[in-house]
């Protein structure tokens, strides 16, 4: 997928990169902020590192169009900043290229930002920018859409449709909360029809999460409790609770999940991993994919594994993939050579 020109780093390649310069693609509108402060902080932090060719978004110019429109004037680093949707759409122009996306967040949720530890200060942001280490994380599309973090259908669709941008501006984070709220006392469970590679799974739900990454306060993903961001496999959770009561405990049970690592075991909440799915309701159900509503249901997703390239903290690259210290008789032993295959070994091959 990548090719070698680039300074790409991965988890076992951390030199640091000298990027000199980067298109800055900011939202004006995102979040509760002050966008004029805003830029002007981002700029003072980074300009004098950092060449900035700063583009705005508007209605009618996306984001994916400002990320294609940088990689053909031969940007060596993106940054998005504003909302997941912002991210999100910049992504898509990145997806399976060699350039990296750095992330400044300045929305309401900012869920891609707290899947990856990137701060939500823009100060500490920045810095992460300038520190420059960067993991290759998975993606996925859902209707041809890019798809970083999930695709909510029907439950998690409706609150987020129902909280507008009047509202966000008004009350933030709140904005959703109150919006969940609402929904749960309005719950309509609908048919739906799972098709994965081999088999066609039909159950009842209220709500349907798909998901590639996702912060612990994106309940309905938690159902297997740990989302692995760079594997292949996207992770449905099924959420069917029959009573408004019953609702709030699995949704606080689905909390608990997430904080605690430990996945789900009511009857009530399902979840399961594909690397593609069709997915059908019966009624249609809102369809929300990073944070935008894109439709109604039938959804197609399909994961792309490793396909993203992040720039994320110092700390989160360092997060140990393996750990032996402690077990009782521990020895390890160098190799000669470093070759492994049945032959060697004292196995017989199978
Ligand atoms: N200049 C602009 N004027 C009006 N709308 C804009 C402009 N730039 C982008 N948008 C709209 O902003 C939306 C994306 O917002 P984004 O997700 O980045 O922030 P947010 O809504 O504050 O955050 P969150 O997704 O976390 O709630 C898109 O619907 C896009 O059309």
């Amino acid at each position: 997928m990548m090719s070698e020109n680039e300074v790409i780093k991965t988890e076992t390649d951390r030199q640091t990169p000298k990027y000199t310069s980067a298109c800055l693609i900011f939202n004006p509108i995102a979040g509760r902020g002050n966008n004029e402060t805003d830029l002007e902080l981002i700029k003072s932090i980074l300009e004098p590192e950092l060449q900035l060719d700063i583009q705005f978004t508007s209605e009618e110019v996306s984001p994916t169009q400002l990320a294609r429109e940088a990689l053909e004037r031969g940007a060596k680093l993106v940054i998005a900043s504003g909302g997941d949707g912002t991210i999100s759409a910049a992504a898509d122009a990145l997806i399976n290229s060699n350039i990296p996306l750095a992330v400044i967040p300045r929305g309401t949720a900012n869920a891609f930002a707290a899947s990856m530890g990137i701060p939500a200060n823009i100060e500490a942001a920045c810095q992460v920018i300038l520190e420059g280490v960067t993991r290759v994380i998975s993606t996925a599309r859902c209707n041809g859409k890019p798809m970083l973090l999930l695709a909510g259908i029907g439950l998690e669709a409706e609150t987020i449709a129902k909280a507008d941008r009047a509202a966000k501006n008004r009350l933030g984070i709140f904005a959703y909360i109150l919006s969940a709220i609402n929904q749960l006392k309005d719950l309509k469970s609908f048919d739906t029809r799972f098709e994965r590679e081999d088999e066609v799974i039909s159950f009842s739900a209220v709500g349907v999460t798909v998901a590639n990454v996702a912060p612990p306060t994106s309940i309905l993903a938690q159902g297997p409790a740990s989302l692995v961001p760079d594997d292949e496999f996207l992770d449905v959770t099924i959420f069917a609770p029959v009573s408004v009561l019953n609702a709030i405990a699995a949704s606080y049970h689905l909390l608990k999940s997430a904080f605690s690592g430990t996945p789900t075991e009511r009857n009530d909440i399902g979840y399961l991993r594909v690397k593609r799915a069709l997915i059908n309701t019966d009624p249609p159900q809102k369809v929300v994919v990073d944070g935008e509503v894109i439709g109604t249901t039938p959804v197609f997703v399909e994961a792309i594994p490793k396909s993203l390239i992040v720039m994320i903290p110092q700390s989160q690259a360092e997060a140990p993939v393996e750990k032996l210290e402690g077990l009782p008789d521990l020895t390890i032993e160098p190799k000669e050579n470093n070759n492994l295959s049945n032959s060697d070994s004292e196995y017989p091959e199978s």
